[in-house]
């Protein structure tokens, strides 16, 4: 960590242990706090008035974003800079989204041509489909398309074809991301052969569990329709066109992207097929316009007005200043149902490092536990713990002003209600004296009262932040997901680390390999750990 940084911090603490801030007094005493703490960008506004700081923390941190050359490191992502280095690329998804005139170089070549013409052949195959003048082998029109990927290759496309649910006038979307049997059993159990088209997703192409569900869905199509059916029933988008056509797809239904293109970031590029077919080529445009709005605000707004840098800087105070470590993300919208497990990746797969970019141990705690459900489903689960529990857990709360059933106003007015009064109660909370009196009002006696007071106290004074927009449309779906990559990468910045590799996947997916013939019964295993080998005999035992 940099000596900046470091002094940065330091003043950081200073200041918090110098100058608590209770939210729930300042809510009461500072009738322009929600002015002074919010950020927008057009009508997407970040609400920060209910976190415990004051302008002094909010200046600190810039000074802290200042320190760690976030700016400089933004543009050295957008001038296409080999910045994943210790897999030695450039990191270009901003170009995914930017307009064909645009100039993104990687490797000294203007890459917008490429991002447009694959760009071009997906909508030609979109409309294709969703015109039904794509057919599979019997002359039928597609009414299926199943998405069989993983990780960044399911993720994305998964939680934003639900999130567009009032655009989707294509064919009904399926994805298949388990290696688990029962996800691709319970999805084509439902499916007729003929109509269905598989779309094979996988930047490298050699994932294991969508190779896997690839050749089961292979062999589903093959025992109906015969080899030849092959042709008509699959595409694919992968970065490694050679294993594309070695498994038989036809080049012409290839869709590619580049290895300057993160998994967890590519649901911009043809990794976002599905949600083009769902939504069509000028939803999906919307959706890339939504990105390309946070990308300009993120590389043009000063550091105080930037969305981005303002949601990591409180991220960062909360984590390393405050020392919370886990992030609930609860959009107060059911269609956001899979956005926390989409962050889960985009942040945890970036930020979850112990190493920083030169090698050494970081010297602070790094990325935090993120997680998540819909509101007002949590409230009824673990929303205890977060108001009453001994952890203090920021909160995320996600709502959008209009939701896209007029005739269910009702439905609407409650749930702005409800998530507008979880943050009021984290932050206000309820004191003793309160709870006591409440209880006394109720008509319960004085000794009664005394004896169920302790457990109706919330602590209160407990963060969160509420990020607010018009509607959820694709231009907005677009602008939350590129605000949310950006955070992570300013984050990463001040963490010191490589948000964009990913090495503590591989140890597992190595294991898994070396395990798989002593599974199958090929090999003893004698050398596994007394632990790993008394449970496959026991699965041995118990599967007979
Ligand atoms: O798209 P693929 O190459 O199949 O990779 C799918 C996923 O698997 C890996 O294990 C990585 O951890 C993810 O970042 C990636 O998104």
């Amino acid at each position: 960590m940099s000596q900046p940084i470091t002094a940065s911090l330091k003043a950081l603490k200073l200041h918090l242990q110098q100058n608590p801030v209770d939210i729930r007094q300042k809510l009461s005493s500072e009738t322009d706090r929600f002015d002074r703490f919010n950020l927008c960008l057009e009508d997407m506004l970040l609400d920060f008035s209910k976190c415990a700081l004051d302008e002094k923390t909010v200046a600190l941190l810039v000074e802290l974003a200042t320190a760690a050359n976030v700016e400089e490191k933004r543009e050295a992502m957008f001038a296409g800079e080999r910045i994943n280095t210790t897999e030695d690329r450039p990191v270009l998804h901003v170009a995914l989204r930017a307009p064909r005139d645009a100039n993104f170089t990687a490797d000294a070549r203007n890459v917008m041509a490429d991002v447009h013409r694959v760009l071009d052949s997906m909508r030609v195959f979109a409309d294709g489909i969703r015109q039904g003048e794509i057919k599979g082998k019997t002359g039928k029109a597609f009414t299926d398309v199943v998405n069989i990927g993983i990780g960044g290759s399911d993720l994305g496309p998964a939680m934003a074809t639900l999130a567009l649910a009032p655009y989707h006038d294509g064919p009904r979307l399926h994805y298949v991301s388990n290696v688990d049997g029962a996800h691709i059993a319970d999805t084509i159990k439902a499916l007729e052969p003929e109509t269905t088209l598989f779309i094979i997703a996988s930047k490298t192409f050699t994932t294991i569990e969508t190779m896997t569900n690839a050749r089961t869905a292979q062999r589903w199509i093959v025992e109906k329709l015969g080899q030849d059916a092959v042709r008509d029933h699959f595409c694919a988008v992968s970065t490694a066109l050679d294993k594309v056509s070695a498994f038989g797809i036809d080049p012409s239904r290839v869709f590619g992207f580049w290895d300057w293109v993160g998994g967890r970031y590519s649901l911009w590029s043809a990794i976002g097929l599905p949600i083009m077919i769902a939504i069509g080529p000028r939803n999906f445009e919307a959706f890339l316009a939504g990105g390309h709005a946070m990308d300009e605000h993120f590389r043009k707004a000063p550091l105080e007005k930037n969305l981005p840098v303002m949601f990591a800087l409180l991220g960062i105070w909360h984590r390393l200043i405050c020392g919370y470590s886990a992030r609930a993300v609860i959009p107060y919208d059911q269609r956001l149902s899979r956005l926390p497990a989409y962050l889960q990746q985009l942040d945890m797969e970036s930020n979850g490092k112990s190493v920083t970019l030169d090698g050494k141990d970081v010297a602070c705690v790094s990325g935090p536990l993120v997680w998540g459900e819909p509101g007002t489903n949590g409230q009824h689960a673990f929303f205890q713990l977060l108001h009453q529990g001994t952890d203090i857990i920021p909160v995320e709360f996600i709502l959008a002003a209009k939701g896209h059933e007029p005739e269910l106003d009702e439905h609407h007015n409650l749930l702005v209600a409800n998530c507008l009064a979880q943050s009021q109660a984290l932050a206000r909370g309820r004191t003793r004296e309160e709870a006591e009196a409440q209880l006394l009002a109720k008509g319960v006696k004085k000794d009664q009262a005394k004896a169920l007071a302790p457990h109706r106290v919330f602590a209160g004074n407990r963060p969160s932040m509420t990020l607010l927009y018009r509607q959820l449309d694709p231009y907005t779906l677009g602008r939350l997901i590129a605000l949310y990559e950006h955070r992570v990468f300013v984050e990463a910045q001040i963490f010191g680390i490589n948000a964009f590799d990913q090495w503590g996947v591989e140890l597992g997916k190595e294991l898994a390999t070396d395990l798989l013939p002593i599974v199958q019964g090929r090999d003893e295993g004698s050398a596994l750990d007394t632990s790993t080998k008394g449970l496959v005999q026991k699965i041995r035992d118990l599967a007979q």
